[in-house]
């Protein structure tokens, strides 16, 4: 069993490594080789970024509300046993709405074809302009397992059991107050 250890504890901690008298726990994933055609190749910004940026391969304008499958010139061999997503960029969701209709969109590891973003201008009144090069999403690279389903005719029980859907409501509970959930099937009372 963990230690638990009071709140200040960890204030402390967190204070001292700001600066820098203590190291943060530097956890260095292993990174895995992806084949790849690019006209412009997938860049980490930072370290430690999940995304690598994705860039338009198209000279394009979003009308609102419109919707195209944007090319990125990117085509990849990601090994069995990983996938690739497409996510937002959530500067340009925030700043412009811009967002990707099936998002996270799932690159197989056997495709071989050009990645492209599906994406969407979901502000009401303003274009969006993209030029060749403009970092458009961003690509996640990782493990996934292969689920063998078995069939059986019930499951195991589980604390959660069957709610969903906003069974827990909105507020955190336990302050006293009504939580904004409507019920479904499963809900304790
Ligand atoms: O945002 C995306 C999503 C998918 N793909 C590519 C890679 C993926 O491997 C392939 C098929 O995607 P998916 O399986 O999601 O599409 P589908 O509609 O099920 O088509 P399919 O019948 O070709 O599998 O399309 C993209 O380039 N961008």
């Amino acid at each position: 069993m963990g230690l638990v250890r009071p709140r200040v504890f960890h204030d402390i901690q967190a204070w001292l490594y700001s600066i820098r008298l203590l190291h943060y726990p530097r956890h260095v994933a292993e990174s895995v080789e992806v084949l790849i055609t690019a006209s412009i190749v997938p860049r980490y910004a930072h370290p430690g970024d999940a995304g690598a940026d994705l860039h338009s391969a198209e000279e394009l304008v979003l009308a609102p509300g419109e919707r195209a499958l944007v090319g990125t010139g990117v085509s990849i061999a990601l090994p069995d046993g990983y996938a690739a997503f497409v996510v937002p960029r959530s500067g340009l969701a925030a700043k412009h709405g811009i967002t990707i209709v099936n998002s996270p969109g799932t690159v197989d590891a056997g495709y071989r074809g050009e990645i492209k973003v599906s994406l969407l201008n979901t502000d009401q009144t303003e274009s969006f302009a993209i030029a060749v090069g403009d970092r458009i999403a961003q690509i996640i690279v990782t493990p996934v397992s292969r689920a063998a389903f078995i069939p059986v005719d019930r499951l195991p029980d589980s604390q959660r059991g069957e709610g969903g859907f906003g069974s827990t409501g909105v507020r955190e509970t336990g302050t006293g107050r009504q939580t904004a959930g409507s019920p479904m099937s499963g809900d304790t009372p």
